[in-house]
């Protein structure tokens, strides 16, 4: 119905404005497969990052479960925009899907994500915004791979399980201090990366965990792997034949690891050093400390990558002032007797409740009866989540453990006597 000069015109203005709009746009397509059908590993990468903006920002997304490590995983659906934002700037990210041919003629389907942003922020699109996503994109492929618990048999290999302990620092009945300490110095650790490369170090740091069977040293190992998601190496000396065989299995362990030595006063000589040989149930062992020792100091420093290296043993007094000089264990960790803090902890986690009228009972009798969290766990256990009958047959387990010791005392000052 228009004269064709004001269509001219109108057609004219409305591409003037369109150019406006977009000239300053710039675009990046990242394709899921190339012609050849070859997948492109940066899709995957991409999509893993935008799978967790999806979770938050998305109104239409696509779900599916991460069948290994159980969590579920989001998706932009087709044709979906999300917005991001790096440094007070927006970019755009857009999921396509369209239909290509190949050589061979038959048409597949190709996922595209196109990113979109305003010409003036190239610069930090390229020097500092990509290379932020794809390290938040490793970040998290780390976080959802299934962890993993190496032992080494008498093969001298490492084998593995899927790592499922259920221990955190928040089930860990410990004492909050302490628990925020572990915390804090294990942070610090993993971010250290600059800091061990500036000083000249090696990424390792040593715990040595301390204390009676049952306060919960392997617990704590547990806590720590899932804190980090770490691996853990349960590395059993009695199966090592000699230094060479440590060396190589300590020498392929993967970064990110917690190597754990449990019991080091039992299965290595560590009084002697330079003998290396001795006891556990009878068997000869020619593995020694100075082995271990040497490979922390030394050989470890070839090793890509960070690594927990945790000690852990019932008798801190039996072992070789050489493990614990400054600079070896960085950390010495005493797990003791089951404190009012840690007691709380086990009644809330096992028998589900904040308080209770015997708790100001049971925290009067925890110092004198000595009970170790295991065996507080192991009468609560006992009980389901009834917190009645939990918390009764605590206090009287505790009653009874205080009586045994006051027996016991009495029968010694009668020997002496
Ligand atoms: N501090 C704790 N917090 C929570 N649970 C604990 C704690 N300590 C012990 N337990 C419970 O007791 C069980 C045994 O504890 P754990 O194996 O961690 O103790 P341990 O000090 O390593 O003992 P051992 O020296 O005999 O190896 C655990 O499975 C857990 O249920």
């Amino acid at each position: 119905l228009l004269p064709p000069e004001l269509r001219h015109l109108l057609t004219h203005l409305f591409h003037r404005l369109l150019q406006t709009l977009t000239a300053d746009t710039v675009s990046i397509v990242i394709d899921n497969s190339d012609a050849n059908g070859l997948t492109n590993p940066l899709f995957n990468t991409i999509e893993t990052y935008l799978s967790s903006k999806s979770a938050t920002s998305s109104k239409v997304m696509k779900v599916a479960e991460n069948p290994k490590s159980r969590t579920l995983s989001y998706s932009m659906s087709p044709n979906q925009d999300l917005l991001d934002y790096f440094h007070g700037f927006q970019v755009k990210w857009t999921s396509k899907s369209h239909l290509i041919m190949t050589q061979n003629g038959t048409s597949i389907e190709n996922r595209s994500i196109v990113l979109s942003f305003d010409a003036k922020h190239r610069q930090a699109i390229h020097t500092m915004y990509l290379p932020k996503v794809l390290h938040d994109a490793e970040e998290l492929e780390f976080k959802n791979r299934e962890k993993r618990l190496f032992s080494n048999g008498r093969d001298h290999y490492w084998t593995s399980v899927p790592f499922s302990h259920p221990s955190t620092f928040e089930t860990l009945a410990l004492d909050s201090k302490l628990k925020e300490a572990i915390k804090s110095d294990l942070t610090r650790f993993v971010k250290g990366r600059d800091y061990y490369r500036r000083v000249g170090r090696t990424w390792k740091r040593g715990y040595l965990l301390y204390g009676t069977p049952g306060t919960g040293k392997t617990s704590l190992i547990s806590a720590m792997a899932n804190f980090l998601d770490f691996d853990v190496y349960d590395l059993e000396l009695t199966a090592v034949a000699d230094n060479t065989q440590l060396r190589t299995l300590l020498l392929s362990t993967g970064s990110k690891c917690v190597i754990v030595v449990e019991d080091v006063d039992c299965t290595v000589d560590v009084m002697n050093r330079s003998r290396g040989m001795k006891r556990s149930h009878d068997e000869m062992v020619s593995v020694n400390l100075s082995g271990i020792l040497n490979f922390l100091d030394g050989l470890w420093s070839t090793c890509e990558g960070e690594r927990l290296m945790v000690f852990t043993t019932n008798h801190v007094e039996r072992l070789d002032p050489a493990l614990l000089r400054p600079g070896r264990m960085d950390m010495h960790v005493h797990m003791t007797y089951c404190g009012a803090e840690a007691f709380r902890t086990l009644m809330k986690n096992y028998l589900g409740v904040g308080d209770h009228a015997l708790l100001a009972e049971a925290e009067g009798l925890l110092q004198s009866a000595k009970m170790t969290p295991a065996e507080v766990v192991d009468v609560m256990m006992g009980c389901g989540d009834d917190a009645e009958l939990g918390m009764r047959n605590v206090v009287e387990k505790m009653k009874w453990r205080q009586f045994e010791m006051a027996a016991d005392a009495a029968m010694v000052t009668e020997k002496e006597v």
